[in-house]
């Protein structure tokens, strides 16, 4: 897999990728113009001002002062999902603020502290999926928010990211999203009934349940690899390549607690091959495991355990 280069890109690169346009039941929304293929660059965008997560009507009304006539018309055209509970500024901004860093946005859930969140005026047309094609990911370098394709996208779907853990059950995401954001999702995951419902609640609460169990498994590799392994067919067949990484990386570790440094190596690249989709070549995390890569002896936990042969990716 070759990863794509250090991105930027212009407004008519944009135009021929995707556009903004009027979703059924969801308002507006980003649709592909042509087929995308994952790990694409999509756009990056700076933020057109930052708060921190919970800022006043009046903050708000200060920061807009800053911005431009049209940046303000823009701001106030943007979705608004709190017409009837909040004044206008506040409201939209619950609407469509995203965190810096990579943490979850949900309101309720405790924030790093100092963490800033920001408002991106591209970005806030991008809807919810509990199965989402995007990533987004901040650049803090660049200060900018960074979106990619996390799987292959067909020419006139929408470009969707996650708002919410989507490793819970439909009901929790569903009520999880109504209380933070106000909505009722219709996403395709959240539009599953009967026996699929069940099927898709159950994995995505046993992979939820396997990366706890994973961790507990430091003196017993070849059971921790034998869950890794479950985690990551669940995750395909929930199209969630999200969390892939972080389970290569712990496959990883346990090979190097053993000596495996053959096993080791083919864990380490899946998990910069994932990272280089999710969040660019380019990303911390993809920087580290090509080190790994390169030289998996490095790593603290090297040899911590008698030598064993465990097993590398299916
Ligand atoms: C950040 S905006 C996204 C763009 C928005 N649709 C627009 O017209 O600008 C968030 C709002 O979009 C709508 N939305 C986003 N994802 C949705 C989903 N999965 N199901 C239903 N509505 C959704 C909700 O009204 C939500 O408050």
């Amino acid at each position: 897999m070759t990863p794509s280069t250090t991105p930027t890109a212009s407004i008519e690169e944009q135009e021929e990728t995707f556009f903004v346009q009027d979703v059924p039941g969801n308002g507006k929304g980003v649709v592909a113009a042509r087929s995308i293929r994952k790990g694409e660059f999509l756009f990056s965008e700076p933020p057109l001002f930052t708060l921190n997560p919970s800022p006043t009507n009046s903050m708000l009304l200060g920061a807009l002062s800053k911005c431009t006539r049209d940046e303000q018309r823009q701001y106030f055209t943007l979705a608004n999902s709190y017409r009837k509970r909040l004044l206008p500024a506040l409201a939209i901004w619950e609407t469509n603020f995203l965190l810096l860093g990579n943490g979850t946005h949900l309101k309720a859930a405790p924030q790093p502290l100092g963490e800033l969140a920001g408002i991106f005026l591209l970005a806030s047309r991008i809807n919810s999926s509990c199965t989402p094609n995007v990533s987004k990911s901040w650049d803090e370098i660049r200060n900018v928010m960074v979106f990619r394709t996390l799987r292959d996208v067909q020419d006139g779907e929408e470009l969707c990211f996650n708002y919410c853990d989507v490793l819970s059950a439909q009901d929790e995401r569903k009520r999880t999203l109504m209380e933070e954001f106000g909505f009722d999702c219709t996403c395709d995951a959240c539009r599953l009934g009967g026996e699929e419902a069940v099927e898709s609640d159950r994995r995505r609460t046993s992979i939820l349940r396997l990366f706890d169990e994973v961790g507990r498994c430091a003196k017993e590799p070849t059971l921790g690899i034998r869950k890794i392994k479950l985690a990551l067919q669940m995750l395909k067949e929930e199209s969630l390549i999200h969390y892939e990484a972080s389970f290569c990386y712990d496959a990883f570790q346990f090979c190097v607690l053993v000596s495996d440094f053959a096993n080791a190596k083919a864990w380490i690249r899946r998990a910069w091959e994932v990272s280089c989709i999710t969040s660019g070549p380019d990303s911390n995390a993809a920087r580290m495991f090509k080190v790994y890569w390169a030289n998996p002896r490095s790593h603290t936990l090297a040899a911590a355990l008698p030598k064993a042969t465990l097993s590398g990716p299916d």
